[in-house]
């Protein structure tokens, strides 16, 4: 029991010293808070406190003892004193609530303090009323000192006013007098941002409409000013004037880091105006954006293309495919070996138009096997990029409407150029399939509008400047973060040795286009006019080490600021051994021998390279002149014939004994072989590269094979369905596989 009572004892004990210490710990703290906080704000108190007995005390013995020096002494202190006040209110600004208390205190201090000094010359510091107007007037000015210092802290938060200066004078002109700048700062590159606050009767879009006339006043070019508003605060946004021009003497080609880098990582394109980085990274963005490259004619958008192709050519899991009808080898012509399909020739590229659903079928599937609802580097199909120059020339919108929407999926992305996409050429479905916009100068403000969203040109971003600026622009999409859409960008020059040299020295790391793809996309493939070079490629190993010491020369030739290299690059050793097949290299730096050793080529490619240029130009030569004589044929020979108003693939009656319709046919073929005699057929057009026809072409062959028309068709229907054959409507098919070798 006794026990016990001691044990609680010692427990209350305890849990008294406890609240004890505690509640000591609590006042030291408190205090410790208290001394910490008022800290900053004693000096007045000290001043208050020291310096007028000490000052008075000092006038008083030096002048205070005879009446005709304190006399003068307190006229010269009380002068004095005006003076002093005056100029304190002339220096201190008043063009804020807050500045004008602190213009009033601090003249009223100098006031209080000089006449209160005045008076102790004769009177001295500490007789009466001399002593109380020193504890009282000292007590209210150290206070007044203090609220001052609350009113500067609670400042920070809220940034200063600075609509002083050169924005002072500008306001009216420019029709701010209802915008607050605050909290103006430069970035250190050219560039100076600040807070705006518009008043309650006005808005930030008030403001962008103003941009030019801001731009005018401060004289800098016209999107040297954007307004961007604050999402989260209508009556709030940000200006950026842009006052000097980081890239007017160019931007250097930033080398790749590494050579045989994934498609989803960062592709350096330019530089900001603000000295960042201007890059984009399609392939690792949450939707693949395809990207609509506008600008008139000078403005830069073959050099972009340039700088895109040579970093897409360094990778693996990626293939190109290029469209350029009007000046396709002038503009990428030395960098060929990097795009494996380069079309110049307006039935080439129709063809690749029409195979391409083949290939997003293809590929969708095989992305679905693979688990997969985008293409990511996982995939065992590469990324693609189909890129048409001059698109308006090349496509029916139509159809790319549709392509667009679906290849986004499956790992295709596709670039289309244009000089002026206005609604004529480019259509409201397609551009809102291209949420990813590079435009450079364009002649009219309204044009950029095609391109660029809304929110972008309404800030002030427009390049209207023509080709005046070439190499200049506003990106938007494609893992650019919002607010950098706004910003300028110029893209990046060098020479075209090194792009050439950069693009044959990679080719051991580029892969072939996977086999899926190649073969959904069938002869149209096969049969293309332009093989790019990738690891596959014969002898590509000599080539690569030879074009990487032309690299090294042509760097060396470039001019100063047109290539820079990133610390971790290092040039492949010239003839080094191929290593075998690695790990993706997704480092900075480059491995010092190529990624892989030649792989088996695939059924296409080993095809593709046995055929010589020579038989391809022979070719193209039979198809060409095919076409020449087909087209010099009259589309009806007899126009009032009895038939004349059938379509080729209605069903015909069977033609009557004493019809003058006669063909000689073989009587007697099995369905083995008049099947054989209709593939034949198609087989010889394939091999002569010829891939598209009409049902009517086939009749001959339906002839000799003993057969009419409904079997004729009949036999199609079974090709479309075995995906050797699509229909391409309006009567017209395009072969995909020859039906005696499919893929
Ligand atoms: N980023 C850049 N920096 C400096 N000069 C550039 C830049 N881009 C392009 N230029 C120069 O501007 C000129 C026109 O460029 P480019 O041929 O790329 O224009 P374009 O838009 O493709 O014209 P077009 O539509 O006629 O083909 C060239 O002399 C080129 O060297």
């Amino acid at each position: 029991m006794g026990r016990a009572k001691k044990t609680a004892e010692a427990a209350a004990g305890g849990v008294g010293s406890e609240l004890a210490s505690a509640a000591g710990n609590l006042g030291r703290t408190i205090g410790g808070y208290v001394l910490a906080k008022s800290l900053p704000y004693t000096p007045p108190w000290i001043a208050a406190a020291t310096l007028p007995p000490a000052a008075g005390a000092a006038v008083n013995a030096m002048w205070g003892s005879e009446a005709m020096s304190a006399g003068l002494a307190s006229a010269g202190i009380a002068l004095g004193g005006a003076a002093l006040s005056a100029v304190t209110w002339k220096t201190s600004g008043a063009a804020t609530a807050h500045r004008k208390f602190r213009r009033v205190q601090a003249t009223t201090t100098v006031a209080a303090s000089m006449g209160w000094l005045t008076c102790a010359v004769s009177a001295g510091p500490f007789g009466r009323p001399m002593l109380d107007l020193w504890l009282m007037g000292g007590a209210l000015l150290a206070a007044s000192w203090n609220v001052r210092q609350l009113m500067s802290a609670g400042q920070g938060a809220d940034p200063e006013e600075t609509n002083g200066g050169t924005l002072a004078k500008l306001t009216s002109a420019i029709g701010w007098e209802k915008v607050a700048v605050r909290d103006a700062k430069g970035t250190g590159k050219g560039t100076v941002k600040a807070q705006i606050e518009v008043a309650p009767s006005s808005t930030i879009g008030a403001v962008q409409s103003t941009a030019a006339t801001v731009a005018a006043a401060l004289h800098v070019p016209p999107s040297g000013v954007i307004v961007t508003p604050d999402p989260e605060n209508a009556a709030r946004g940000m200006v950026s004037i842009r006052v000097a021009d980081l890239l007017k003497d160019g931007v250097a080609f930033l080398m790749p880091n590494a050579f045989g880098m994934l498609p989803t990582e960062e592709i350096p394109l330019g530089m900001y105006a603000d000295g960042e980085l201007w890059a984009i990274n399609p392939f690792a963005a949450a939707i693949l954006q395809h990207v609509l490259v506008m600008g008139v004619t000078g403005a830069g958008k073959s050099e972009l293309l340039r700088t895109l192709l040579a970093h897409l050519a360094t990778r693996q899991k990626m293939t190109v495919f290029l469209i350029d009808l009007a000046k396709g080898r002038q503009t990428v012509g030395h960098m060929a070996d990097g795009i494996d399909w380069f079309i110049q020739d307006a039935k080439e590229a129709k063809r690749l138009l029409k195979s391409l659903p083949a290939a997003i079928k293809a590929r969708g599937d095989v992305l679905a096997s693979e688990g997969l609802d985008q293409w990511t580097p996982e995939s065992s199909l590469n990324a693609m990029l189909v890129w048409i120059e001059e698109a308006a020339d090349v496509a029916d919108f139509n159809e790319l409407v549709e392509t667009a929407r679906k290849v986004r999926s499956v790992g295709i992305w596709l670039g289309i150029s244009l000089q002026r996409a206005t609604w004529d050429n480019l259509s409201t479905d397609i551009r809102a399939n291209l949420q990813g916009t590079i435009c450079m100068g364009v002649n009219e403000a309204k044009d950029a509008g095609f391109a660029l969203p809304d929110s972008v040109t309404d800030a002030g971003a427009v390049p209207a400047w023509g080709s005046d600026r070439p190499g200049y622009g506003f990106a938007t999409g494609m893992g650019i973060p919002n607010e950098r859409w706004t910003t300028e960008v110029r893209s990046s020059l060098t020479t075209r040795d090194v792009l050439a040299a950069l693009v044959a020295a990679a080719a051991p790391y580029r892969d072939p286009l996977d086999t899926t793809t190649a073969d959904a996309l069938g002869q149209a493939y096969a049969q293309r006019a332009h093989h790019g070079t990738n690891r596959t490629t014969p002898g590509i190993e000599q080539h690569a080490a030879a074009a990487t010491e032309a690299l090294r020369q042509a760097i060396a030739a470039a001019p100063a600021g047109a290539v820079a290299i990133p610390a971790g690059l290092t040039l492949p050793a010239p003839a080094a051994p191929p290593a075998a097949p690695s790990a993706p290299a997704t480092a900075a730096a480059l491995p010092a021998t190529p990624r892989t050793a030649p792989a088996a080529p695939s059924a296409h490619d080993t095809e593709d390279e046995l055929m010589s240029a020579a038989e391809q130009a022979a070719e193209m030569e039979i198809q060409d002149t095919r076409d020449e004589i087909l087209g010099a044929i009259p589309g009806d020979p007899e126009p009032d014939a009895a038939y004349a108003d059938l379509q080729l693939d209605d069903d015909v009656a069977e033609a009557d004994d004493d019809s003058d319709m006669e063909f000689e046919q073989q009587e007697g073929m099995s369905a083995e072989e008049a099947r054989h005699t209709l593939y034949a057929e198609l087989d010889g057009w394939v091999q002569r590269g010829r891939l598209e026809f009409e049902p009517a072409d086939l009749i001959p062959a339906t002839v000799a094979a003993g057969r009419k028309r409904p079997w004729m068709q009949g036999q199609l229907k079974k090709l479309v369905e075995d995906g050797l054959v699509q229909r391409d409507g309006h009567g017209s098919y395009t072969i995909l596989h020859s039906p005696l070798q499919p893929a």
